[in-house]
C-alpha cells in the first residue's frame, strides 16, 4: 500500500496543464496516480476504502483568502449548505469568514465547534419556533427574515426585553442561476418578498415597528451556479433603489447589503466559471454608483460565497464494479452514485470522471458511467472518455465533487455515506467517518 504520511515520491511530476478542474496541488505520479494535497490517490481508496471523498485543506484555504482579498471590506460569510464538518467550521474560522447557516442542525454543529455565533446568520424559508429559539438562545449575529409569519414570531421569541439584528430577504426580480431549480431571484418562487407587489415594502416597514428587531439591511440570493456578474449588477441596482425609498418612507439609513451567493466554478473543461476578482469590480462600482445616485452613503457588503470556496478543493473516489456493453452504449457502473451525489439527477449536472492508479495506451471511447442504485437515472457521467480497456477494479476520480455532495446525500438503498478525507501536506486525515448498517440500525428504534 502506497504510504499516506510522506509526500509524494521526488519522481512526480508536477503538471497542471491537463487538469484545470483540479486542486492546485494535483501531480500526476509516475505509475498513473495522481496526488492531492501531497497524497496518492490509490493510497486513499486502500485505507478509507470507496466510495470517499476527498477535501484538499490548502484549496478550501486558499479560496477563502481569494474572497477576502477581492472583497476586503465585505463580510464573507461561507455558505455552510455547501459541506459542514467541525473542521470546515474551523477553516472558514481561521480565514476570517463569517457562516450563513440555514437550519438549527447548521448552527448548533457549528457552535459546538467553537465558531463564534456572533459571526453567522440564519437563513430559512420556514424557520421552526424551535429554529428561532435556538438561534436566539446561541445569540446568532443575524436573523435574515424571509416571510410576514415570522416577524412576529421573532418579536414574540425575543420578549420586551429581547433585540436581535435581522435582515430581510428580497426578491429582487432577476432571473439567473445554472438551472430552473436553483433560481432564486425572480418573484415567482419561494425564497424572499417581492418588490413588485410591495410585499418586502411592507416587511420592512413592519420590522422597523418593532423595536425588538434591528433591521440592519437587506438581503438577495440571487440562485446557484451563476457564471455571469451582470445579475449581480442589476441586483445591486434595485436594492440600492429599495433602499433609497426605505430612507425615503422611513428615514432610516440602512447600513448593510447582503447580495448571498452563487457563485458558478466549472465541472467540465471549458465550462465557465465566476471570476471572483470581476465579481467584487463589478459589484462594487455597482454599488458606488448607485449610492452615489440615490444619496445614499455605501453600506457595508456581505457575501455568502458555498459551492466556490469548496466545490473545487474536493474529489470523489470510486470503485468500478461492472463494465457492460448494451446495445451501441458502454455502462461503467462504480460503487457509489446517487445516494452520494444526487447533483446530475437533480440538475442534470456532467462530471468528467478519470482513471486513476495504472498507465494504459488504450484509446479513449465514451461510456456512461452509472451508479448502483435500482433507478435508471443514476447517472454519474453521461456519455464521458475513459480508456477503452477500463474494467472491474480499477479506481475513478471525480473532480469538482466538495459542494453539494455529501450534504445532499441520502440513505437511500440502506448504502451507506461516504467518509470525508482532508488531505494537505501529505497526509489524509479522517473529517467524517463512513455511515454504517449499524447506524442504519440504531435509528430503527420500533417494530
Ligand atoms: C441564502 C443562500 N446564500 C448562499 C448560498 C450559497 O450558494 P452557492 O453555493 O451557490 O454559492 C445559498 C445556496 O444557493 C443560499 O440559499
Ligand atoms: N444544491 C444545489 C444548489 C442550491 C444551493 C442551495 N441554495 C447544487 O448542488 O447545485
Amino acid at each position: 500500500m502506497t504510504t499516506l504520511d510522506t509526500p509524494p515520491a521526488a519522481t512526480a511530476t508536477p503538471d497542471g496543464s491537463d487538469l484545470p478542474l483540479w486542486p492546485a496541488s494535483t501531480w500526476h505520479m509516475p505509475d498513473g496516480d495522481l496526488s492531492v494535497g501531497g497524497v496518492p490517490l490509490t493510497g486513499i481508496a486502500d485505507r478509507f476504502d470507496t466510495p470517499v471523498y476527498l477535501l484538499d485543506e490548502d484549496e478550501v484555504r486558499a479560496r477563502c483568502r481569494a474572497y477576502r482579498r477581492a472583497f476586503p471590506d465585505a463580510g464573507v460569510y461561507y455558505a455552510a449548505k455547501a459541506f459542514l464538518s467541525r473542521a470546515m467550521v474551523h477553516w472558514a474560522d481561521d480565514e476570517g469568514l463569517g457562516l450563513d447557516v440555514c437550519s438549527a442542525g447548521e448552527l448548533r454543529l457549528a457552535v459546538t465547534a467553537g465558531f463564534p455565533p456572533e459571526n453567522m446568520v440564519l437563513h430559512g424559508n420556514a424557520k421552526s419556533p424551535h429554529e428561532l429559539d435556538t438561534a436566539l438562545r446561541l445569540g446568532v449575529g443575524r436573523v435574515v427574515i424571509d416571510s410576514p409569519s415570522e416577524i412576529a414570531r421573532l418579536a414574540a421569541a425575543l420578549g420586551p426585553d429581547g433585540r436581535q439584528r435581522v435582515m430581510v430577504r428580497v426578491a429582487p426580480g432577476v432571473s439567473a442561476g445554472g438551472h430552473d431549480k436553483i433560481r432564486t431571484g425572480t418573484e415567482d418562487q419561494q425564497f424572499g418578498l417581492a418588490i413588485g407587489d410591495g410585499s418586502a415594502q411592507h416587511a420592512i416597514a413592519r420590522v422597523l415597528d418593532r423595536p425588538e428587531l434591528e433591521l440592519t439591511g437587506l438581503h438577495c440570493h440571487l440562485g446557484s451556479q451563476i457564471a455571469s456578474v451582470k445579475p449581480y449588477a442589476t441586483a445591486v441596482r434595485r436594492m440600492v433603489g429599495l433602499m433609497a425609498r426605505v430612507r425615503d418612507a422611513h428615514g432610516v439609513v440602512l447600513p448593510e447589503l447582503n447580495l448571498g451567493g452563487g457563485h458558478a466554478v466549472a465541472y467540465r473543461p471549458g465550462e465557465p466559471a465566476l471570476d471572483v476578482g470581476r465579481l467584487a469590480r463589478t459589484v462594487l462600482a455597482a454599488l458606488a454608483d448607485g449610492c452615489a445616485a440615490a444619496r445614499l452613503p455605501v453600506p457595508r457588503l456581505l457575501i455568502e460565497p458555498g459551492r466556490a470556496i469548496v466545490g473545487p478543493a474536493g474529489v470523489a473516489l470510486y470503485r468500478v464494479l461492472a463494465v457492460k456493453h448494451m446495445g451501441e452504449r458502454i455502462f461503467v457502473a462504480v460503487d457509489g452514485g446517487m445516494s452520494d451525489n444526487p447533483r446530475p439527477a437533480l440538475y442534470g449536472v456532467r462530471y468528467t470522471p478519470r482513471l486513476v492508479g495504472r498507465l494504459t495506451k488504450a484509446a479513449p471511447r465514451k461510456v456512461t458511467v452509472v451508479g448502483r442504485h435500482c433507478e435508471a437515472g443514476d447517472v454519474l457521467a453521461a456519455d464521458t472518455d475513459l480508456p477503452g480497456d477500463v474494467r472491474p477494479g480499477d479506481l475513478l476520480a471525480v473532480p469538482v465533487s466538495g459542494a453539494y455532495h455529501l450534504s445532499m446525500a441520502s440513505g437511500y438503498n440502506l448504502v451507506g455515506r461516504p467518509p470525508v478525507v482532508a488531505v494537505a501536506e501529505g497526509r489524509a486525515r479522517l473529517l467524517v467517518r463512513r455511515e454504517s448498517p449499524a447506524d442504519f440500525r440504531s435509528r430503527d428504534v420500533g417494530l
